[in-house]
C-alpha cells in the first residue's frame, strides 16, 4: 500500500521525505518491526514509544509516524508528524486491513460491568438467529465460532482491526465488541465505524488509571459522543449517569429501563437460582440467568438486537435459550446440598449486586460465605469496600488473593481488613491461599448454604509477580465436590 493511501483523515503536521513510497507493513512496537515497514510511535501510557525509532529503523522501518520532535536526519527515511499518533494508529490499522468495521454491523458495549456478558450474549443472540458473527471480549475472541485467545478486554487497533478483518473474511455480518475506558481513552477505537453503541452503567473501578469518577465518565462518555448519526445508542436510564451518556451523541438514543418508561423495559415477576420469570415489553419468559442485574444485560441485549432489525418476538425465543457467561454467576451443587457460585465480580458493585440477587433467591433461608481478594497494582480505594461490602452481606467473609501481581498478598488483604471494625472482623477470616481459602469455605458450608467465590471468573490463573500460576477457581470446587 502507499503512504499517502494510509495518511487519509489524519491531521499530518509535517512529512519529510516520500508519501508514494510503498509500505509492507504497519506497526507501533518496535520489536514486531518487519523491513519496508511504517513505525507507529505511541505516547503511551507509561512508555514512550518515540525511544523506540532507532530500534524500529535498525529492524529496516522505511517511514516513521510520530508525534514528538524527533531526529529526522536520516535521508533514506520517510518521517511523518501527525498531530495525535494514537488516532492515527487507529485509522492507520483501519485502512490497512480493509476498513473492516464498515462491512460488519459493529456494535461497542462500554459500562463498568456488563460489557463481557452483553458483548457474549448478542454474539449469541445473532448467531442463533442464523447469522454470522464476531466477538471481542475480555475472556474470548470469536470469529463465526473459532476461537482466539485475548490478552485485553479491547485490543490495541493494529489486533483489533486484523480480528475485525478475520471477520469480514469468514463472512461474518455482525461484531459484537467490548469498549473499555482505557481504549477509549488510549483511542483504540480511533477509525472504527460502529452502528450501535451500549452502556450498561458505571460505578467505581479503574481510579488507579483514571484517578477521578469524573474523567472516568469523561472516558466512557467520549465512545458515545464520537457515535455516527446512523448509529443507535442505546442506555440503562436507571443508572444515574445514563442520559448524561446520551447528552452530545449525534446517535439515535434509546433507553432501557426496569424501573421506569424507557423503549425497552423489563418486569421481574421471579427469582430462582436457575433463572428468572420476566416481562420484557409486556410479553411474559423465562430466562436462564439470576439476579436483576442480568434482566438488565438481557434487556441491553434485547434492545440491540430489535434495534439491528431483528424480529422483536423472535429474539424474545433466543433469549430465553441463552446461559450464562462462562464465570458469570457459574453455579456448582455440592454432593452436602450447598451451592458454591463463582463469580467474576471484582468491583464493589458488581459484588454487592451478586450478593444481593444470592440474597434475593435465598430468601433467608440458608447461610452466604463470600470467598473474595482484590487486585494488586490496581484501585486501592476498592479495598475496604469490597471488604465492607462483603461483610454486610455475607454471615461468613474469607478475605484471600486475587492477582496481587508485584505487591504483597497479606498486604493487600490488609487493606481490606483496614475497612472493618471489631465487629465486622469477627465474621472475617484472612487467608492468604487461595485455594485453602475455598476449602475452608467449603468445610463452614451446611445443606442450603450459598458459597460465594468472587473476582476471579473464568480466569485460570493466579498472576504473581508477573507470572501467571495455574488456579482456575471453578476446578478447585469440582475437586472438592469429587466431580
Ligand atoms: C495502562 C495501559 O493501559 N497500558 C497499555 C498501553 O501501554 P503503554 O502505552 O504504557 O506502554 P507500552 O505498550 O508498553 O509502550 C508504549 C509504546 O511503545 C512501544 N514499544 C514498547 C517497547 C519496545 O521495546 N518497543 C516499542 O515500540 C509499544 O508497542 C507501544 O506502542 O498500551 C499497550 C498497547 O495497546 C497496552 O498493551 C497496555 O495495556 C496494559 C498491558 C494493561 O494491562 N492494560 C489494562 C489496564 C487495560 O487496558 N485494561 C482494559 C480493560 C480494563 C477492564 O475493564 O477491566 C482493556 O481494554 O484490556
Ligand atoms: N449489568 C451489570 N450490573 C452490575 N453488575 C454486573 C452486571 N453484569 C454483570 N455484573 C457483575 O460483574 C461481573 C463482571 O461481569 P462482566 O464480565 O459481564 O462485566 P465486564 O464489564 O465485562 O467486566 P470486565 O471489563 O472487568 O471484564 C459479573 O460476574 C457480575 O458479578
Amino acid at each position: 500500500m502507499k503512504l499517502k493511501d494510509l495518511l487519509k483523515g489524519i491531521d499530518v503536521v509535517e512529512i519529510k521525505g516520500n508519501e508514494n513510497l510503498e509500505i509492507t507493513g504497519i506497526q507501533t512496537d518496535s520489536r514486531k518491526v518487519i523491513a519496508g515497514s511504517a513505525f507507529i510511535a505511541l505516547k503511551g501510557v507509561q512508555v514512550d514509544g518515540h525511544q523506540y525509532i532507532n530500534n524500529a529503523l535498525d529492524l529496516g522501518a522505511k517511514v516513521v509516524i510520530h508525534q514528538e520532535k524527533v531526529d529526522t536526519s536520516k535521508e533514506e527515511i520517510t518521517y511523518v508528524k501527525v498531530k495525535d499518533s494514537a488516532d492515527a494508529a487507529g485509522k492507520i490499522a483501519t485502512l490497512w486491513y480493509g476498513d473492516p468495521s464498515a462491512k460488519l454491523k459493529l456494535v461497542g458495549v462500554t459500562g463498568t460491568n456488563g460489557k463481557t456478558t452483553t458483548a457474549t450474549l448478542l454474539y449469541e443472540m445473532f448467531r442463533k438467529l442464523g447469522h454470522k458473527a464476531g466477538l471481542l471480549s475480555t475472556v474470548a475472541n470469536y470469529v463465526d465460532g473459532t476461537v482466539y485467545h485475548a490478552t485485553h478486554t479491547t485490543p490495541d487497533p493494529l489486533s483489533l482491526n486484523e480480528m475485525l478483518a478475520k471477520m469480514v473474511n469468514a463472512g461474518c455480518e455482525y461484531a459484537f465488541m467490548e469498549v473499555s475506558s482505557h481504549a477509549i481513552h488510549q483511542k483504540r477505537i480511533s477509525g472504527l465505524k460502529f452502528d450501535g453503541g451500549i452502556f450498561t452503567n458505571i460505578t467505581q473501578d479503574h481510579l488507579d488509571y483514571h484517578k477521578t469518577m469524573a474523567e472516568y465518565l469523561k472516558a466512557k462518555k467520549m465512545f458515545f459522543d464520537n457515535l455516527p448519526e446512523t448509529a443507535f445508542a442505546l442506555t440503562n436510564v436507571d443508572d444515574k449517569n445514563g442520559s448524561v451518556m446520551l447528552q452530545n451523541t449525534k446517535a439515535k438514543k434509546y433507553t432501557y429501563s426496569v424501573k421506569t418508561l424507557a423503549d425497552f423495559k423489563a418486569k421481574i415477576i421471579e427469582k430462582h437460582f436457575d433463572g428468572t420469570a420476566v416481562e420484557f415489553n409486556n410479553k411474559e419468559l423465562q430466562v436462564q440467568f439470576v439476579g436483576v442485574f442480568n434482566v438488565y444485560n438481557l434487556l441491553a441485549v434485547y434492545g440491540a438486537t430489535v434495534l439491528l432489525g431483528q424480529d422483536p418476538d423472535e429474539a424474545l425465543l433466543v433469549l430465553s435459550t441463552l446461559k450464562p457467561v462462562s464465570g458469570r454467576f457459574e453455579t456448582l451443587r455440592s454432593p452436602e446440598g450447598y451451592t458454591a457460585i463463582v463469580d467474576y465480580a471484582h468491583t464493589p458493585d458488581a459484588l454487592t449486586n451478586v450478593l444481593e440477587a444470592i440474597h434475593e433467591v435465598l430468601e433467608g433461608n440458608g447461610r452466604v460465605i463470600t470467598v473474595v481478594g482484590c487486585g494488586g497494582n490496581r484501585d486501592k480505594t476498592k479495598r475496604p469496600i469490597m471488604a465492607r461490602e462483603a461483610v454486610r452481606l455475607s454471615d461468613q467473609v474469607i478475605l484471600t488473593s486475587d492477582n496481587p501481581r508485584f505487591e504483597e498478598p497479606q498486604a493487600i488483604i490488609n487493606d481490606m481488613a483496614d475497612g472493618l471494625n471489631n465487629q465486622q472482623l469477627k465474621k472475617t477470616l484472612l487467608i492468604v491461599e487461595r485455594e485453602q481459602a475455598i476449602k475452608t469455605a467449603c468445610t463452614l458450608a451446611k445443606e442450603g448454604d450459598v458459597i460465594l467465590i468472587a473476582g476471579k471468573g473464568h480466569e485460570d490463573y493466579q498472576d504473581v509477580k508477573g507470572v501467571k500460576h495455574h488456579f482456575d477457581d471453578r476446578e478447585v470446587v469440582r475437586n472438592i465436590f469429587g466431580e
